[in-house]
């Protein structure tokens, strides 16, 4: 700031000029505090040109007293001074943040970080909305691709007076049927997806239809119609008023708010057209009536093969309230005429159509307001009307005709029948969405037409939800809950196995418990055969060894007591043979037989058992019968044709008495022996019974070889039971040589034939030898 002080001076009044310069030069001094001087800012010293040459202009104010004023100018000039350094201390710190806070390594640093926090969260937001968009999509497929909701208008004043009564009645629990009363006070049912009542609002319908219109924004493309019966409600529904708006305008309201809300990662662009399909001809309502003749629309496929109308006014919108003059202005030319139904009925079918333009897709939302559905003959219309109905019906017989054939999955979709649906065409079916309001009234005046509306709309949602999509869900369904019962059934199977494989595992561990104790059991009685096998033997032996020096004296006596005792033997007929003792029968025994021990197909009976099976084979008549060869206990004999005092007569083995060797081989076996006392199947002269048995045993198993004479008095039952037994063939004296392996090995080897010897006998053995020794006479 500089002062003029020459112009201070003129003014100065009574200021002597040398006090004033002496006041002056001490500020002088210091051109930082000289007000005059203009300081270099960032340096404080004065600017180059602006130093003030005092000498000039010298002022002395000695002379007067300093006036006010001038101390005031003093005092600024030292505010100034003040204010300035300050400036220069606060602009060095500006600089000075600037170069190491705002910018520095640390806060480059965290807003990097923070950055790439941004990018990762709206990577994971845009992944999240891609997968709700899937998920949404899911959802209405699973609603059904064409939904049908029915919307029913209140009854006005006019239906009233005329004394109309509602014949739509509302069950409020089931917001999807509705009951039609008919004349005759019967009832008929109807379903649909949402049902609306008379007081139902606009918010609530439009809350039902809201997530269909914006799959709009997610690509998808969009048709939402209302019909029905001229009267019913449908520009009602789709425009509204402006104090009840409608579905048109929520839906443009709900975009922009959705848009909004995506703005940051997605925009959108929303154009809107409005039309009307007059008479089968297109015409754009965005262009005001003139008194030209309006422009012939078209419809033509694009290369995308959409539909599109080339010349259609198509206006970008940004805000509700500049669609809301659109609309208005829209509806106002639209062709209306008045019928006896409607004051302002609607002659056409209005079609307002939104574009949204993404970043890479562009969708299509239709939403139709359609001419009224009635019958010609019901609006009593004739001339021009009559032809705009006509044209109606057709339109709408052919939007039947094509989500008939859409929701039948037929192959042909008949889009070209009519202009609405070949507008339509890349709006319907495919995964685009559809929504049909069917508006109906409830005067009982209506009732026919409400019935045709209603019915036309069930034929629409019944034929979707028919055989081509609802029956393969249903049978999907059904297959999961066959397969639900399946997995149940067998879960309780698999439970039940496990039960069982439970008990039997346990029934197992008692077994083999069991089966422990029993082979410990036989364990210990094997050695305890191989113990009295080993005394035996000895004893034998011994026995053996006494008998050979008595027998020589004894066989001549025995020899010639035989020959005189000795019955000839019964015929060979009467006489069983000797079996295998593994193919012996059993006899046939009224009385089932008591448990015997069994070993491999060696049934072998207990004492009792045997003499039982003895009396009643005496007993059988038919002796044929005892011929059939069965498994038999080896203790049972077959029965002689003998007495039965001889028959109960202990037995020796038959085995035994057939072996007959050459007379001049010395036999050392014991076997040789057997046959001396056996004559004709019986034992002579011998005790019947001798109470040491096993004494006895040894007597006759070692008792000296008969003689035989020649061969016709070996009995023929003897010879086939030697032959069968052994493998011998007819003893010629002096002639007969053993042929077979066992016989041979027999007379080679001193052992006693024993059932022991028998491999896998173990049961027999045991019971048979050792618990029932006394038996074995019976053999
Ligand atoms: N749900 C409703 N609530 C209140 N008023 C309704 C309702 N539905 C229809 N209206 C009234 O009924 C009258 C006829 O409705 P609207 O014109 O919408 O019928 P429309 O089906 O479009 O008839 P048209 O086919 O002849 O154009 C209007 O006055 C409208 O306000």
């Amino acid at each position: 700031m500089l002062l003029n002080l020459d112009a201070m001076n003129d003014q100065s009044v009574g200021v002597p000029p040398e006090d004033s310069t002496r006041f002056l030069s001490g500020c002088d001094s210091n051109p930082a505090l000289n007000p005059e001087t203009e300081l270099n800012e960032g340096t404080g010293k004065p600017v180059d040109g602006d130093i003030v040459s005092n000498t000039d202009r010298e002022i002395s104010f000695d002379q007067e007293p300093t006036l006010p004023i001038l101390q005031k100018i003093m005092d600024l000039s030292n505010n100034i001074q003040n204010l300035k350094k300050e400036h220069i201390f606060l602009s060095s710190q500006v600089k000075d943040m600037k170069a190491d806070s705002i910018l520095g390594p640390e806060v480059l640093d965290t807003l990097k970080h923070l950055n790439n926090q941004y990018e990762l969260l709206k990577n994971k937001y845009l992944q999240e909305y891609s997968e709700r968009k899937r998920l949404y999509n899911e959802v209405i497929e699973l609603k059904g691709n064409i939904r049908v909701f029915c919307r029913c208008r209140p009854i006005n004043q006019v239906e009233v007076t005329n004394g109309c009564t509602s014949v739509v009645e509302f069950d409020p629990s089931q917001e999807n049927e509705l009951h039609i009363i008919s004349s005759d006070s019967s009832k008929k049912q109807f379903k649909f997806d949402h049902v609306f009542g008379p007081q139902d609002g606009q918010e609530a319908v439009f809350a039902q239809t809201k997530p269909i219109v914006t799959s709009v924004l997610d690509g998808y493309n969009v048709c939402i119609f209302a019909y029905g019966q001229t009267g019913t409600g449908k520009t009602f529904t789709m425009e509204g008023t402006p104090e009840n708006r409608g579905v048109n305008y929520r839906t443009l309201e709900e975009l922009f708010r959705i848009s909004g809300e995506r703005s940051n990662f997605m925009t959108y662009e929303i154009y809107v057209s409005m039309l009307e399909v007059y008479n089968e001809k297109i015409r754009d309502l965005f262009v005001e009536n003139s008194n030209q003749p309006p422009k012939r629309l078209e419809i033509k496929q694009a290369a995308d093969g959409t539909q599109e109308v080339p010349g259609l006014v198509e206006a970008r919108v940004y805000g509700t309230e500049e669609v809301w003059e659109l609309l208005k202005s829209g509806s106002r030319v639209r062709s209306v005429g008045s019928t006896n139904a409607n004051e302002l009925s609607s002659r056409s079918h209005c079609l307002l159509r939104v574009a949204v333009k993404g970043q890479k897709t562009k969708s299509h939302l239709w939403l139709v307001d359609l001419a009224g559905s009635e019958r010609v003959g019901k609006i009593e219309v004739e001339g021009e009307r009559l032809k705009e109905s006509q044209f109606i019906n057709k339109s709408l017989s052919a939007l039947g005709d094509v989500i008939s054939a859409l929701a039948s999955k037929t192959s042909h979709i008949p889009y070209r029948n009519s202009k609405l649906t070949h507008l339509l065409q890349s709006s319907l079916g495919g995964d685009c969405k559809t929504l049909m309001f069917v508006q109906i009234s409830p005067s009982t005046a209506d009732l026919g037409e409400t019935l045709c509306s209603l019915n036309f709309a069930s034929r629409v949602r019944g034929v979707e939800s028919a055989p081509a999509r609802k029956q393969a869900d249903v049978t999907e369904l059904l297959k999961y809950k066959q397969m639900a019962e399946k997995l149940k059934h067998d879960e309780k199977d698999t439970k039940k196995l496990q039960d069982n494989l439970q008990s039997l595992q346990l029934r197992l561990a008692a077994r083999e418990h069991i089966c422990k104790n029993l082979q410990e059991k036989v364990r210990d009685l094997e050695n305890q055969l191989v113990e009295e096998r080993k005394i035996r033997l000895k004893q034998e032996t011994r026995a053996f060894a006494s008998v050979s020096i008595q027998s020589s004296s004894q066989r001549q006596e025995t020899e010639k007591t035989r020959t005189e005792r000795k019955p000839p033997l019964g015929p060979s007929k009467l006489r069983l043979p000797l079996r295998r003792i593994n193919n012996a029968m059993s006899l046939p025994s009224p009385a089932p037989p008591k448990k015997s021990a069994t070993t491999k197909g060696f049934s072998v009976a207990s004492t009792e058992d045997k003499e039982n099976n003895i009396r009643t084979m005496m007993a059988a008549p038919n002796k044929n019968a005892l011929l059939q060869p069965r498994r038999i206990s080896v203790a049972v004999r077959p029965p002689l044709p003998s007495t039965t005092a001889e028959v109960l007569k202990p037995k020796r083995r038959v085995s035994i008495a057939t072996l007959q060797p050459e007379p001049s081989l010395q036999m050392t076996t014991p076997l040789r022996a057997s046959s001396s006392h056996f004559q004709n199947g019986s034992a002579i002269g011998r005790p019947s019974f001798v109470r040491d048995q096993r004494k006895a045993r040894y007597s006759r198993l070692f008792s000296p070889l008969p003689k035989l004479k020649n061969a016709s008095e070996t009995s023929p039952t003897i010879m086939r039971s030697s032959s069968k037994f052994m493998g011998s063939p007819p003893l010629q004296p002096g002639s007969w040589k053993p042929k077979h392996p066992t016989v041979v090995a027999l007379q080679r080897k001193s052992l006693v034939w024993s059932p022991l010897k028998l491999k896998g006998m173990k049961a027999y053995r045991k019971s048979l030898l050792l618990p029932s020794r006394p038996s074995a006479d019976m053999q």
